[in-house]
C-alpha cells in the first residue's frame, strides 16, 4: 500500500496541467469517483488495524494535494479566460455546426406555382372556411337535395339534425370560397381558391379522406368559353411546358353548364401513348365549365348582365404528373428520402 501512495504521490505532483482538456482528465484519473484514490480508499480495509489509521490520514492528504492542484488550476484558467480578449479563446474561422435547411412540400410548391401562374393574369387568392354549412358546399352550387354527393358515404358531416337540411360538414371541395366570394362582391371577380378538401370515401381503396384543391373563379360582363380554354391553356404551358397540348372532353358537374373534363398531353410519351396514359396519349388534370346561371343567381349575380367560368383541379394529381410521383401515399408519409428531392 505504502508503495502505491508515493508512486500515486509522485503522479499527481509531475501531473501536467497546461492545457484546459487535461484538467478533466487528472479530475477523472484522481479524484473522480473511479479514480485511483478511490481505488485506494478502498484497499483500506484490507491494510492491518494498528496501520489502517496512520495510512488514512495519508490518503486523505494525497487527496487533499490533489483537490488544491485541481482548483488552483481551475481559477488560472476561468481567470485567463476571462481576462483574455473574447477572439483569443474562440476560433471564428472554425465551420459552424452544419443546419439542415429542409425542403419545401411538393404540395406546397405546385400550390406557389399555382398562384403564381394565376397571379401574372390579374387573379388574387380568397379563403374560406373548411368547416362549411349546407348552402354553400352543395344548395347554392346547384346540387339537388338527392344528390349522391350529399350522402354520408362522401362527406364527413359534423353536426347533423335528423332531417334537417342545415348541416355542417367538412367542405367536400373549395367552391364553397367561390360562393361566398360571388355573395361578398360585385363583378369583375378574378379569384383562385387553394385549399383543404374531405372525402368520406370509406370504400375506396384509398384510404385518403383530405386532399388539396385548387379552383379558380372569373366573372364580369361577356366571358365566354373561349376565355376559359385561354386561360386553361395559360395555365398548362407555363405548368407543364410549352410543348404540351390540351383538350376539353364534354362531361357534367351540378355548378357548371357547359362543363368539360381537361387534358393534357402525356408528359412522359408526349402524346404517343404509353402504359403511364393507357395508350390514350392524354391525362385528365381537372375539370372546368362556364358557371351555371342559377349558380349566379343564387349568389346574388345577375346572370342576365354577367356571365362567368370556373375550373378545378387536384392539387396531388398536378404534383403526381409533374413530378411523376406513382403513389399518393408518399405525400403524407413523411419520408424523408422522398422529401429531399424537392428544392
Ligand atoms: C360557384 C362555383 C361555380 C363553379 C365551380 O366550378 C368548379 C369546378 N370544378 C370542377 C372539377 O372538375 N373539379 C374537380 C377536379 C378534380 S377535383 O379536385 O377532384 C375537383 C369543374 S368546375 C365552383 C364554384
Amino acid at each position: 500500500m505504502q508503495e502505491n501512495i508515493n508512486r500515486l504521490r509522485a503522479e499527481i505532483e509531475a501531473y501536467d496541467l497546461t492545457a484546459p482538456e487535461q484538467l478533466e482528465q487528472f479530475r477523472i484519473a484522481f479524484t473522480g469517483r473511479k479514480g485511483q484514490l478511490a481505488d485506494l480508499f478502498d484497499q483500506l480495509k484490507t491494510v492491518p488495524q494498528e496501520q489502517r489509521r496512520a495510512v488514512g490520514q495519508e490518503l486523505n492528504q494525497l487527496k487533499q494535494l490533489a483537490l488544491e492542484k485541481f482548483t488552483q488550476r481551475q481559477q488560472e484558467l476561468e481567470a485567463a479566460a476571462q481576462n483574455a480578449p473574447a477572439d483569443a479563446t474562440f476560433d471564428y474561422t472554425l465551420p459552424s455546426a452544419p443546419n439542415a435547411l429542409g425542403t419545401r412540400h411538393p404540395l406546397n410548391l405546385v400550390r406557389e406555382e399555382m398562384v403564381r401562374i394565376f397571379s401574372r393574369i390579374g387573379f388574387n387568392v380568397a379563403e374560406g372556411p373548411e368547416i362549411e354549412d349546407d348552402w354553400h358546399n352543395f344548395t347554392a352550387l346547384n346540387f339537388p337535395e338527392n344528390h349522391p354527393a350529399r350522402d354520408m358515404q362522401d362527406t364527413f358531416f359534423v353536426h347533423r339534425e335528423p332531417g334537417q337540411t342545415n348541416d355542417w360538414l367538412l367542405r367536400t371541395h373549395t367552391s364553397n370560397v367561390q360562393v361566398r366570394v360571388m355573395e361578398s362582391q360585385k363583378p369583375p371577380i378574378r379569384s383562385i381558391m387553394p385549399g383543404r378538401v374531405y372525402r368520406n370515401e370509406a370504400i375506396s381503396a384509398r384510404a385518403h379522406m383530405m386532399f388539396h384543391q385548387v379552383e379558380g373563379l372569373f366573372v364580369d360582363e361577356g366571358v365566354s368559353f373561349a376565355d376559359l380554354k385561354q386561360t386553361v391553356y395559360y395555365f398548362v404551358q407555363e405548368m407543364f411546358g410549352q410543348d404540351i397540348q390540351i383538350r376539353f372532353r364534354p362531361s357534367f358537374f351540378p355548378f357548371t353548364e357547359p362543363s368539360a373534363e381537361i387534358d393534357i398531353t402525356c408528359l412522359i410519351c408526349k402524346g404517343k401513348g404509353c402504359n403511364i396514359c393507357k395508350q390514350t396519349g392524354w391525362v385528365e388534370i381537372g375539370g372546368c365549365g362556364m358557371v351555371d346561371p342559377n349558380v349566379l343567381q343564387q349568389s346574388g349575380i345577375d346572370p342576365e348582365q354577367y356571365s362567368g367560368y370556373a375550373w378545378g383541379m387536384g392539387i396531388e394529381r398536378i404534383a403526381m404528373l409533374k413530378y411523376q410521383i406513382k403513389d399518393l401515399r408518399l405525400f403524407t408519409e413523411n419520408d424523408m428520402r422522398f422529401l429531399r428531392q424537392f428544392e
